[in-house]
C-alpha cells in the first residue's frame, strides 16, 4: 500500500508589474509542494506537485508547522482509497484540517488546498491517469468534458499603459485563440474605466468582455458602475464589492439584469452556502467562481459543488477563479462552465501545459497522467528542486 516518505515545501514569486482596483502584483508569490511517496517508477518514487494560485501569499509557516506534519502524523492507511490503491484526498481533508476551529477561513485554506492539489496528482499518477480520468472514475462522474471554455483575463492597471496598449492586449488574446477577454476596473475613476471599456469593445463586442472590480467598490459606486455598463451586454460584472458584503451583492442583482459573477474569495462550504442564502444569486445568469485551491482544496470543492447542486445551481454556472492546469481537470471531469487563463501572467504556475492551444476559446485535455505539470518545463525544474 501507498505511502508518504515526505513532504517538500517552498516559496516562489509570482510577481508581475500589474494591479487591480484593490493590490498591486509586485510582491505576489505562491507556495509550491512535493509529496514524495514510495511508489517506485521508471526508477524514481511518484511525487505529486502542488501550488496555490494567484491571490494570496505564500501559506509556508501553515503548512510547515501545522497541515503537512498532520499528514506525515497520521495513520497511513486512513489516507487511502477503501482498496488502498492509491491516496483519497477526500479522506485527507479531515486530517488536514484536524484541531482548526470553524469560521475565519483565511490563508490555512490556501495551505490545505496546495497539498490537496499535490495528493490529487499523486493519486491519479499511481493509477497512471490523467486527473480529469481518474476523478470521473473515482467519482462515478461518467464521462469528461473532452475540451473546456477557458478565457482570457487581463486588462489590469500598470503604469504607462495607454487605451492602445491595451486594445493590443486583447487583440493578443484573441490572436492566442480565446473568444472571451476579461478586463479589470475600480482602479481609475467611472468615466476613464467607461473610455478603457469602450476602447476594448472596438476588439471585442459586449457579450465576450467581461470587467471585475475586485470587491473594490460601496453600494453607490457599484449601482453608478451597474448602470453604466448595462448598455454594453458584457459576459458579466465580476466581484463590485466586498466579497463578505453580501447584501451589496443582493441590492445590485435587483438593478443590475446581466449576470453577476464572484465568489473568488470565499473560501470554504460554509462561505458558499451563505453566498446562496443571502447575495441575491440568480442560477439563470450569475456564475460562482470559488477557487478550489484556496478553498480546502477539491475535495473541500467537491463538497461545495453538491450543496451548489442541492440550491439548484448548475455546475456549468461555476467558472473558478485560478487559470492553471489543475483548474482544467477539474472543470472537465465535473463539468464546470470553463476555466479562467491570464496569459503571460502569475508564471512559472499560472497557465497550462507548453505545447497547449486554445481553439475557439477552449482547450483540449492532456493526456499525461496526474496533472501533467511535467509538461511545463520551467514549472517542473523548479518543483523538481524540491525534492531532488
Ligand atoms: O486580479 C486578481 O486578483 C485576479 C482576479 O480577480 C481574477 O482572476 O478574477
Ligand atoms: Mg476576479
Amino acid at each position: 500500500m501507498p505511502r508518504i516518505i515526505a513532504i517538500h515545501e517552498g516559496t516562489i514569486p509570482i510577481s508581475s508589474s500589474i494591479a487591480n482596483a484593490y493590490i498591486d502584483f509586485g510582491r505576489m508569490d505562491c507556495s509550491i509542494v512535493a509529496i514524495v511517496s514510495d511508489v517506485i517508477r521508471n526508477g524514481r518514487p511518484l511525487t505529486g506537485y502542488g501550488f496555490s494560485s494567484n491571490g494570496r501569499y505564500s501559506a509556508g509557516e501553515i503548512i510547515r508547522r501545522r497541515i503537512a506534519p498532520r499528514l506525515l502524523e497520521a495513520d497511513p492507511d486512513s489516507l487511502l482509497t477503501d482498496d488502498g490503491v492509491t491516496f483519497d484526498p477526500v479522506k485527507a481533508l479531515p486530517v488536514m484540517t484536524g484541531d482548526e476551529k470553524p469560521g475565519g477561513h483565511g490563508e490555512r485554506s490556501v495551505a490545505v488546498g496546495v497539498l490537496d492539489m499535490a495528493l490529487h496528482d499523486l493519486a491519479a499518477k499511481i493509477e497512471d491517469k490523467p486527473l480529469y480520468r481518474w476523478l470521473c472514475d473515482r467519482h462515478a462522474l461518467g464521462e469528461p468534458d473532452g475540451s473546456v471554455f477557458v478565457y482570457a483575463a487581463g486588462g489590469y492597471y500598470a503604469p504607462g499603459r495607454t487605451l492602445k496598449d491595451l486594445q493590443a492586449e486583447m487583440r493578443r488574446f484573441l490572436g492566442l485563440g480565446y473568444t472571451t477577454v476579461k478586463m479589470k476596473i475600480g482602479g481609475a475613476s467611472l468615466r476613464e474605466d467607461l473610455r478603457r471599456v469602450e476602447a476594448v469593445l472596438d476588439v471585442v463586442d459586449g457579450a465576450h468582455l467581461a470587467v471585475d472590480a475586485n470587491g473594490r467598490f460601496d453600494l453607490a459606486t457599484a449601482l453608478a458602475y451597474g448602470a453604466a455598463l448595462e448598455p454594453y451586454g458584457l459576459a458579466w460584472y465580476e466581484e463590485p464589492g466586498d466579497p463578505l458584503d453580501h447584501a451589496l451583492h443582493a441590492t445590485l442583482s435587483e438593478q443590475y439584469p446581466g449576470p453577476l459573477a464572484t465568489g473568488e474569495n470565499l473560501f470554504s462550504l460554509p462561505d458558499a452556502r451563505n453566498l446562496l442564502r443571502y447575495a441575491g444569486m440568480r442560477p439563470d445568469r450569475d456564475l460562482i467562481q470559488i477557487d478550489p485551491v484556496l478553498s480546502y482544496g477539491l475535495a473541500e470543492y467537491l463538497r461545495i459543488q453538491a450543496m451548489l447542486q442541492r440550491h439548484g445551481w448548475s455546475a456549468r454556472r461555476c467558472i473558478p477563479h485560478g487559470g492553471h492546469q489543475f483548474a482544467l481537470h477539474i472543470a472537465a471531469a465535473l463539468k464546470l462552465g470553463g476555466n479562467e487563463s491570464y496569459p503571460g501572467e502569475f508564471e512559472p504556475t499560472g497557465g497550462f501545459a507548453d505545447n497547449a492551444t486554445i481553439e475557439n476559446g477552449h482547450l483540449r485535455l492532456p493526456d499525461h497522467p496526474g496533472i501533467g505539470l511535467e509538461n511545463k518545463a520551467k514549472l517542473h525544474q523548479i518543483l523538481q528542486s524540491l525534492h531532488t
